[in-house]
């Protein structure tokens, strides 16, 4: 059985932009982190080590203090380091199945891009969810892979948390939480916007049972 941790299945899975000034990044945060997303990642694709250390380590502090849970990005050993919940592995970031085995304790995310098999293969090693993506063009990461939104509902029988990444707006949330995915997750689609913590707070609808059917007696 895993042992690792189980956070809020449901809801905003929001990612750092890269930005290499730790107080600015805290202050962009701070209010959005009040809204409780249901995780935080630790992402910094431009930092070097002792960068990402310190500024993992203000993110462990300030997700502490929100009561938000923080996953580290490509680094389990960085997660450890910080008392992250978790970690984020992709298809260049290590052995799941090691980082698994000495990191017990670790709730372990697998990006599994356009395919149902890394994804099965992702659990087989211990993954405790997966992530499926680029859904939509990213600003972000303009050359990421793109899939297809039925991935989601084909991935269901994996019986493991399932994110969706990739372009993610409010406008376009809800098609992927009804074709099932329990997380979404969010760089430019929050911090790009005008509004930052309005546009986290627009996400809430995508999760909300459709009420717009009317029920005729
Ligand atoms: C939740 C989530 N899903 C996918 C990714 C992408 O991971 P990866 O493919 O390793 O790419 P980088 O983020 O490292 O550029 C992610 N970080 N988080
Ligand atoms: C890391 C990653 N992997 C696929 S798309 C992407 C970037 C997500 O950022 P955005 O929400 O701005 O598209
Ligand atoms: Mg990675």
């Amino acid at each position: 059985m895993n042992p690792s941790p189980s956070p809020s299945r449901r809801g905003v899975y929001l990612i750092t932009p890269d930005e290499a000034d730790t107080g600015r990044l805290l202050s962009r945060l701070q209010p959005l982190l009040a809204q409780t997303p249901a995780l935080l990642q630790y992402r910094n694709k431009a930092a070097g080590p002792a960068l990402r250390r310190q500024q993992a380590l203000a993110m462990a502090e300030a997700c502490a203090r929100a009561g938000v849970p923080l996953v580290v990005n490509d680094d389990w050993r960085l997660a450890l380091d910080v008392g992250a919940l978790g970690a984020h592995l992709g298809e260049h970031d290590g052995d799941l199945r090691q980082a698994r085995r000495e990191a017990p304790g670790l709730w372990l995310g697998a990006s599994c891009y356009d395919e149902l098999e890394r994804a099965r293969q992702a659990v087989a090693a211990g993954a405790d969810y997966v992530a499926f993506g680029a859904f939509f063009p990213s600003g972000t990461k303009p050359g990421a892979r793109r899939a297809d939104p039925r991935l989601l509902a084909e991935s269901a029988t994996l019986g493991c948390t399932r994110v969706a990444i990739g372009g993610i707006t409010p406008d376009n949330a809800a098609g992927l939480v009804a074709a099932g995915a329990d997380l979404l997750a969010v760089i430019g689609g929050v911090f790009d916007a005008p509004d930052p913590v309005a546009a986290l707070q627009s996400f809430r609808l995508a999760f909300e049972p459709n009420t717009t059917e009317t029920t005729h007696p």
